[in-house]
């Protein structure tokens, strides 16, 4: 990033509830936080005393954030310099603000293969969004009485299985402010579209590569379509997974919005897409969803 778009935002906390909100307070790009955000987090060496009103008592801390300006295009400092974690969660917060106005509560339906991230990042971007977040496999377990994802593919065969899933996806249509983390299949049956089309679909596209490295190193247990009798673990994912990737990428690039790990990383200068945390994709997953919706607004 050129060292002039960077802009440094000073942040005003006042903390008196349990409601974290930002608010712009002026022209000037300062912003000013309320609530409790994680306040034990970061304000503890920084809280400084200040003159108590009438009525409530009032602390107030600084904190200096640097940050990509307004429609400057996210940054390698965005994504790659911090080194708090508390940073980060205010510019997600920033970011989910800026698209609130435009999202109305839609339901967001993270989608993408075995692996992708749509939990790890889908409650990453849950709570900046101060959405609930769910799993469909979770709520498709808990439809069938607790029985896992596996033993439902063992006992009663996967088309069952994808009955159930389009049953809790047809439920959560109606919901508003929900954040769902899809199993990799939901995107093959067009009646699932017709649901997740009342939201916004957001598309992790992570190289295969990847995805059978992860899987790889967690084990397959909670995913019946990657259990193999013997042979090389690595070989026989990667394998499977490149034909699953083959037959659905169409269905997966009906998503509003793709977050492609790859494009991330060039765009970053990163040499391995590796390098890229979650907490950075859930900032450029609001960065694409604010593009979808700002077009779909017709500005
Ligand atoms: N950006 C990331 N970098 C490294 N590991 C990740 C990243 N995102 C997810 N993981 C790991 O990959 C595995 C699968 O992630 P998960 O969120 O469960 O995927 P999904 O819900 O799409 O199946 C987990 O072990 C998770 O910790
Ligand atoms: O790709 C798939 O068909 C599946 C993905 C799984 O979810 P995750 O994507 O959360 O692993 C789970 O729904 C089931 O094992 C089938």
């Amino acid at each position: 990033m050129e060292a002039q778009a960077v802009q440094v935002l000073r942040y005003s906390a006042t903390l008196h509830s349990n409601n974290p909100k930002l608010e712009k307070t002026g022209t000037n790009g300062s912003l000013r936080m309320f609530g409790g955000f994680k306040k034990q987090l970061f304000v503890s060496s920084k809280l400084q005393s200040a003159k108590p009103s009438a009525n409530i008592r009032r602390r107030t801390a600084s904190l200096v954030v640097a940050c990509s300006h307004n429609n400057i295009p996210a940054s390698a400092l965005e994504y790659g310099s911090f080194h708090s974690s508390v940073e980060e969660k205010l510019i997600l917060k920033i970011k989910s603000q800026e698209i609130e106005p435009y999202l109305s509560g839609r339901c967001i339906y993270l989608v993408g293969m075995m692996a992708s991230g749509k939990t790890t990042v889908g409650r990453i971007l849950s709570e900046a969004l101060s959405y609930s977040f769910y799993d469909s496999d979770a709520l498709v377990v808990k439809e069938v009485g607790g029985i896992s994802v596996t033993d439902i593919f063992k006992h009663y065969g996967e088309p069952f299985f994808r009955n159930k899933e389009t049953e809790v996806l047809q439920k959560v249509s109606i919901m508003h402010r929900h954040l769902i983390s899809t199993g990799g299949g939901a995107v093959v049956r067009p009646i699932d579209w017709k649901y997740m089309q009342q939201g916004i679909s957001v598309w992790l596209d992570v190289p295969v590569e990847v995805l059978t490295q992860r899987i790889t190193a967690e084990g397959t247990d909670s995913r019946p379509l990657l259990h193999y009798e013997g042979g090389d673990a690595y070989t026989k994912t990667i394998t499977h997974l490149s034909s699953l990737f083959e037959e659905r990428s169409e269905a997966y690039a009906n998503a509003n919005v793709k977050v492609s790990l790859e494009n991330m990383a060039a765009k970053l200068g990163r040499r391995d897409v590796l390098d890229l945390s979650p907490t950075a994709i859930a900032m450029e997953a609001l960065e694409q969803i604010k593009g979808f919706l700002i077009g779909e607004d017709g500005f």
